[in-house]
């Protein structure tokens, strides 16, 4: 069984969901502790104890500990991954349901998935575009075409938007089976193609999007940028508004985004995107920092070496190296001064 602390580096929920995922890959049996310690309010939250119960579900684990709030978990996997159709839904994991990432447990299962024979369905339920975590949109137009350049195959479809408090936003994710990751080399991203914006509302009015796109327009053109942003309203279970930025490299895509909030102004919302997505243009990086630490896994479990330059070493990317060399699946070697990851996958699941 391997023992994995919880509270190590950045402490929170991402050090249980790559544990998850490998131990389900692997067929591992894994204890961890001091889960989430590193947070306000530790332990097993909705979009983790949701995720527990997604790769449980996948693979036939025997699970203990696995209760809203628990700091300890055990994990025994009981057969491969079985590919299949499955719905996983946040809300259920909390009394008064939950707006957690329906992403976050999407990337718990996903690698288990692709690398199971026959292909798979899942509906998540829940926070579909949430702070702390990478939106649908996200997922949609940057984290799966990077996958895809590494052979993953998955597609995403979002069936309703889900924002914080309320969550309940639907996404459809769809995987093909018996697809091993070939590594990624992403050192140069090359020319700026175009950014595409996406200015959403539900339940509010027009105006909103509209201002949030001609605001991020606006400074994005300003900046020599070339960008096409839609204003779109849309229908919802509760009010909620964001601005989704993607930009596409010759070689890389990277994203960007910024939430609506009561007494954010529109044009405020747009440009925390637009700042973000600035300071990330000036690094010259293929990879975005979010991305960085989201790509270690499918790396990890590649069948060749990766190399990727990105725009910023954070404590997710260290503590996720970390995760993945405990269970002795690969070599990983952060540059903090040249900003490059490079990963040795062993080979060994
Ligand atoms: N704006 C964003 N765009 C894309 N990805 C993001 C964004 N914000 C966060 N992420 C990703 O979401 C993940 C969050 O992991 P983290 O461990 O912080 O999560 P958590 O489970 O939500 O919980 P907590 O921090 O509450 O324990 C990381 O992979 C991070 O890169």
């Amino acid at each position: 069984m391997i023992e994995i602390d919880g509270s190590y580096g950045e402490g929170g929920g991402q050090v249980l969901r790559t544990s998850l995922s490998l131990a389900a890959i692997t067929g591992e049996s894994i204890r961890i502790y001091n889960i989430r310690a590193g947070r306000k309010k530790p332990g097993l939250a909705a979009q983790h104890l949701t995720s527990v119960r997604a790769a449980a579900a996948i693979c036939h684990a025997k699970v203990r500990g696995d209760a809203f709030g628990s700091m300890m978990l055990e994990f025994i996997p009981g057969s491969s991954v079985q590919a299949g159709n499955y719905t996983f839904d946040v809300s259920e994991a909390r009394e008064g349901g939950s707006a957690g990432a329906v992403t976050l447990v999407l990337q718990t299962i996903l690698l288990p998935l692709a690398l199971a024979d026959g292909d798979s369905q899942v509906t998540l339920r829940g926070g579909t575009h949430v702070a702390f975590s990478p939106s649908t949109t996200y997922i949609e137009q940057v984290y799966l075409p990077m996958l895809q350049q590494m052979g993953v195959e998955a597609q995403v479809k979002l069936g309703a938007w889900g924002w914080y408090p309320q969550g309940g936003g639907e996404v459809q994710l769809r995987v093909s089976g018996g697809n091993k990751p070939t590594g990624i080399k992403l050192l140069e991203r090359g020319d700026l193609q175009q950014v595409r914006g996406l200015a959403v509302v539900t339940e509010l009015p027009a105006n909103i999007p509209q201002r949030m796109a001609n605001r991020a327009e606006n400074i994005l053109q300003e900046a020599k940028l070339k960008v096409a942003v839609q204003a779109l309203r849309e229908k919802g279970i509760a009010p909620g508004a964001g601005l989704f930025l993607t930009a596409k490299y010759k070689n890389s895509l990277a994203g960007f985004s910024g939430l609506g909030e009561k007494r954010l102004s529109s044009e405020k919302v747009a440009e925390i995107a637009c700042e973000e997505l600035l300071k990330f243009h000036q690094t010259s990086a293929p990879v975005d920092e979010h991305l960085a630490d989201q790509l270690l896994l499918p790396a990890a479990l590649a069948s060749e070496k990766s190399e990727y330059r990105v725009a910023e070493v954070s404590l997710h990317l260290t503590t996720n190296a970390a995760v993945i060399e405990q269970f002795g699946l690969a070599r990983v070697m952060v540059d903090d001064v040249e900003k490059i990851v490079v990963v040795e996958p062993y080979q060994k699941y």
